[in-house]
């Protein structure tokens, strides 16, 4: 399916989606400085191609504009002609796609996941113990153990994306870049946002245990 191919209605549902969104995350105070960056998939999927609307790179994220968002193909590429950037990270989001055949990507920086990165770099994962909102990853096992896994953040984005290949755990809707933030990913943007912020909620609750057991 060419880019072309997909309908109007879709890319316009999409860019809807990733407003909404957008502003929501904004009020929560999830896109400091212009950090992170949002992506919902237009079309049918395969993992040889497939397309996405992705935020403009460094946008005041906590403001709409007519320049916020493009649409890039498999390899990151702009479908059409444009004189924006797509988000740095967007290589991320082409692998996250690839590996997953996700409807949406969400990621941000918060300082709970930032912290918890580095507290369990060593084990290169952040473990969740039976904690109720694990459900929100749609995780139903009675007291559920995961493990999230967190990746190095390298500055040269091409450098992460084998990391992020050899880490996904599919049964995880999210990976994490050690001091820097979450990925979570979904079906659609309703899934996406439900496990962002799940895992919020979860840093937090482990941040918190951590410190009340005044652990290592
Ligand atoms: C301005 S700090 C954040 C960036 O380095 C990056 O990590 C980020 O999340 C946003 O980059 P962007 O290119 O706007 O998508
Ligand atoms: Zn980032």
């Amino acid at each position: 399916m060419a880019f072309t191919d997909i309908k109007l209605e879709h890319k316009q549902q999409a860019l809807a989606d990733l407003r909404s969104v957008k502003e929501l995350f904004a009020s929560r105070g999830w896109f400091a400085g212009t950090s992170g960056n949002l992506s919902v998939r237009v079309g049918d999927f395969t993992p040889d191609e497939f397309y996405f609307a992705i935020t403009a790179s460094g946008k005041d994220k906590t403001v709409h504009t007519p320049e916020d968002y493009l649409f890039v193909d498999k390899n990151g590429k702009a479908c059409e002609a444009t004189n924006l950037k797509p988000s740095a990270e967007t290589l991320i989001h082409n692998e996250i796609y690839r590996l997953t055949g996700a409807g949406a990507i969400f990621h941000v920086h918060s300082v709970y996941s930032a912290v918890m990165s580095e507290w369990f770099w060593e084990r290169r994962a952040v473990p969740v113990d039976g904690v109720e909102l694990i459900k929100g990853l749609n995780i139903w096992d009675e007291e559920a153990h995961i493990d999230i896994p967190i990746v190095t953040n390298f500055a040269e984005i091409p450098r992460i994306v084998p990391e992020v290949t050899e880490r996904l755990d599919k049964r995880i809707p999210g990976i994490i870049l050690r001091k820097h933030g979450i990925y979570a990913w979904g079906a659609n943007a309703f899934e996406a946002k439900r496990h962002i912020e799940a895992f919020e909620f979860l840093f937090e609750y482990v941040y918190r245990w951590e410190m009340l057991n005044g652990k290592k």
